[in-house]
């Protein structure tokens, strides 16, 4: 693997449909264990930045939660969708070059051969996380739907066929994050500290 610095303790794939809160979850979880130990990887970091390069678009934009980027998410996906065809590997790959925490959350993985790529490099350390919001809520938070994006591969491609390890709930009215999040907090520093010794 080009560029690794070392192997993740633990890797944590998010997924979740737009608007969920992946990327609210994941950086909540990053704030809880810090930035030494854990890093988030957005398999749409080097994505979006190819696609802004090659587009002359703003990067900032594309990368943040506003509407800038819905407005070239079809033509986005497509665009990814073909490299991946070439390389499916291609943005875990990129994305997690130069990763050297021991917690990995890939914030992003939207469909199984993204899934499955972490699984096959790091079969013993890979866990799964669903984020689920309702539909309501999304709308709440600026989801409308989208034919073309919401009935595809991107939004739909681990909608079924996968047993999560861990589903967490981001609604007002389910149990707080935090206490979701206990026990894959837990984890990952169990997974963290036994990464130090191994490393002393
Ligand atoms: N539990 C929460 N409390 C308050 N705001 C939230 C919560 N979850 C998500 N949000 C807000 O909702 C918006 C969408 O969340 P976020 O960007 O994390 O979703 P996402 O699944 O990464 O979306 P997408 O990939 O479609 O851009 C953001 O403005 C975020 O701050
Ligand atoms: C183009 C794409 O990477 C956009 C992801 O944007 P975001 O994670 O929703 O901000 C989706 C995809 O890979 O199909």
């Amino acid at each position: 693997m080009e560029d690794r610095v070392s192997e993740p303790s633990l890797v944590l794939v998010f997924s979740g449909k737009r608007k969920s809160g992946k990327d609210y979850v994941t950086e909540l979880i990053q704030k809880r264990l810090g930035s030494d130990v854990c890093c988030i990887l957005r398999l749409s970091g080097p994505l979006k930045e190819q696609y802004a390069q090659e587009h002359g678009l703003d990067l900032d934009q594309l990368m943040g939660p506003g509407p800038y980027k819905e407005q070239y998410r079809a033509d986005m996906i497509r665009w990814g969708e073909s490299r991946r065809r070439q390389d499916p590997g291609l943005f875990c790959r990129l994305a997690s070059r130069g990763a050297h925490q021991p917690v990995w959350v890939v914030s992003d993985a939207r469909r199984l051969s993204d899934l499955q790529w972490f699984q096959a490099e790091f079969p013993q350390q890979t866990q799964s996380v669903r984020v689920q919001s309702s539909e309501n809520t999304r709308s709440q938070r600026g989801w409308s739907f989208t034919a073309g994006v919401d009935d595809a591969e991107s939004e739909c491609g681990l909608d079924s066929g996968v047993e999560f390890d861990w589903n967490v709930i981001n609604e007002a009215d389910a149990p707080s994050l935090d206490e979701q999040l206990r026990p894959i907090l837990q984890l990952a520093e169990e997974a963290a500290s036994s990464s130090s010794v191994n490393r002393n």
